[in-house]
């Protein structure tokens, strides 16, 4: 298939890219490089440096289908500067989504994410768990949930919408490089790496076993299979004009002082914390249950966090 990757010079973005070259797709990245990087963008895609105002230039009826991971993504930014997730993240996919309409491409998978949960209090959370999100990143992301099943109805789109929980590890030369770096299992390694002194835990009093918080890791290669099986179920003849959502995790939370734990074994070298207070907007705990995407599409995630945190420690080491 003609594929659009949007994001494809990020993180997510270009992992899924090099999957879906390897399958033996023909990939044009649409990237404006706000947070990605050009040397990212997967061995064999063309790239095409724009936002998403340019889909229109670059979407015409020879694309098949669009892989979206085009945004902005930082949940304390979000709360600082919310205009600029609704411009980006919102603004940025209608104007996607009349660029494929006007081109006659009617498949998409779509980036949402946990966060459109926010504290939802149950655990695992299911896709019927109730989505209220409580910061403009993830209503954002929730927004556009919506737009999709608009879109879906209205104008026969297929449509998946993926809420991914915490995505980690590295595919070849493909992993996790943001400026600033958030992410806790990055964040965590920097240590080993010997580029910080310690890890700062952000709350140490959560209702949780070790009272730090607790995430659910996928690792980034298990997350692309499942865009592979979402893009082939978007061109079955039950798709068109269906919006789905799918959960992507484990089912299993770890802990942030667990996550610390994972990373000096792996590397073998000490890792010193510090507690600090918690950070504004974190839920105690995500967990997904991911039974639905298994049930319907047969997809199942294979590596442990171990094998995350190894994958992560090789590619920044590299
Ligand atoms: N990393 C995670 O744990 C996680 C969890 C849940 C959801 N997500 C979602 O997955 C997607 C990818 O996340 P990531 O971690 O790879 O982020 P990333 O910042 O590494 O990648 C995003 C890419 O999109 C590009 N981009 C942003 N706005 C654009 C625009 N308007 N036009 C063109 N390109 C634009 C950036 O330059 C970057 O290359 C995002 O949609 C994010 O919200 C990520
Ligand atoms: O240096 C750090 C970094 C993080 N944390 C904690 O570690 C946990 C995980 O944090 P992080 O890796 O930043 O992920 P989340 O905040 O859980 O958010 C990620 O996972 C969400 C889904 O669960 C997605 O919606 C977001 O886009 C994605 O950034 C949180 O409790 C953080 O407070 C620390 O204690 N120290």
């Amino acid at each position: 298939m003609k594929l659009l990757v949007t994001g494809g010079a990020g993180y997510i973005g270009s992992v899924v890219g090099s999957q879906l070259v390897a399958a033996g797709h023909e990939v044009v990245v649409l990237d404006d490089l706000l947070t990605g990087h050009d040397d990212a963008v997967p061995d064999g895609a063309r790239f095409v440096r724009a936002g998403l105002d340019a889909a229109g230039d670059v979407l015409d009826g020879s694309f098949d289908a669009v892989l979206h991971f085009a945004a902005r993504s930082l949940v304390g930014q979000s709360v600082a500067e919310p205009q600029l997730y609704w411009w980006n993240n919102v603004v940025g996919t209608l104007r996607l989504l009349d660029a494929m309409r006007a081109a006659g491409v009617r498949r998409l998978v779509f980036s949402s994410t946990a966060a459109a949960y926010g504290q939802p209090g149950v655990s695992p959370i299911t896709e019927d768990t109730p989505a209220v999100p409580i910061n403009p990143y993830g209503q954002s992301k929730l927004a556009v949930d919506h737009m999709l099943a608009g879109e879906a109805r209205a104008h026969g789109l297929a449509a998946v919408s993926l809420r991914y929980f915490n995505v980690g590890g590295a595919l070849g030369r493909h992993g996790e490089r943001h400026d600033p770096e958030t992410h806790l299992i990055p964040n965590v390694l920097m240590v080993p790496a010997g580029r910080r002194d310690a890890v700062d835990v952000f709350g140490s009093d959560y209702p949780t076993p070790d009272g730090t918080a607790v995430r659910d890791y996928l690792h980034v290669e298990d997350l692309g299979r499942a865009h592979l099986l979402a893009l082939d179920w978007t061109g079955s003849a039950e798709a068109a004009g269906e919006h789905r959502v799918y959960n992507l995790g484990s089912g299993t939370g770890y802990s942030v002082r667990e996550v610390v734990e994972a990373v000096r074994r792996v590397t073998g070298h000490p890792v010193p914390t510090r507690d600090r207070e918690r950070r504004p907007g974190d839920p105690p705990v995500l967990v997904a249950s991911a039974e639905r995407i298994a049930a319907d599409l047969g997809w199942r995630p294979e590596h442990a966090l171990e094998t995350i945190v190894e994958d992560a420690w090789r590619f920044l080491r590299s």
